[in-house]
């Protein structure tokens, strides 16, 4: 998994087109977002997440934490973003990892918003230019080696 974390004045989306056969299914509302004060989280979740899923959305969560703490944001964007990696994974697992971070960090008392998966979208993001405002993080399952 490859995060890009982005502290914001906003972010916010637009969906365009179809960007893979099934994308995920879509209400009228989800086709426009926009979060104001937010860690926005671009993820590409990679083939290697597939060994194990779950402890992936343990790691990713316990980070996206770490920094939300550091930057202090209480809302989350998370982004899906198959720019980050040449190795990902297939998209039904990606979509199940980040369904599960974003309700992991519902859980863990975040305002949080996913962007759709499988779509072209247009964003505008503000980072807010701060020396924490721009981190990356790798994350992989135990045994695996980061590439
Ligand atoms: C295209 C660009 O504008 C847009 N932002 C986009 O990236 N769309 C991606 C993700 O929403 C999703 N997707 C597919 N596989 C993955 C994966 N392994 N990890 C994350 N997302 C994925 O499917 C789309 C096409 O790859």
């Amino acid at each position: 998994m490859r995060m890009l974390l982005i502290h914001s004045d906003y972010l916010e989306y637009e969906v365009k087109d179809k960007a893979l056969k099934s994308p995920e299914p879509i209400s009228e509302e989800q086709k426009k977002g926009r979060l104001e004060e937010v860690l926005a989280v671009f993820m590409s979740v990679e083939k290697a997440d597939e060994t194990n899923p779950e402890e992936v959305v343990e790691k990713a969560v316990a980070e996206i934490k770490d920094v939300a703490s550091q930057v202090k944001a209480d809302r989350i964007f998370v982004y899906p973003f198959a720019h980050l990696s040449s190795e990902l994974a297939k998209p039904d697992v990606a979509l199940k990892v980040l369904q599960r971070i974003e309700e992991r960090l519902r859980e863990e008392g975040f305002e949080v918003k996913r962007a759709p998966f499988g779509y072209y979208k247009a964003f505008r993001l503000s980072c807010k230019g701060h020396p924490l405002a721009e981190l990356s993080r790798t994350i992989v399952p135990s045994g695996e080696a980061v590439s």
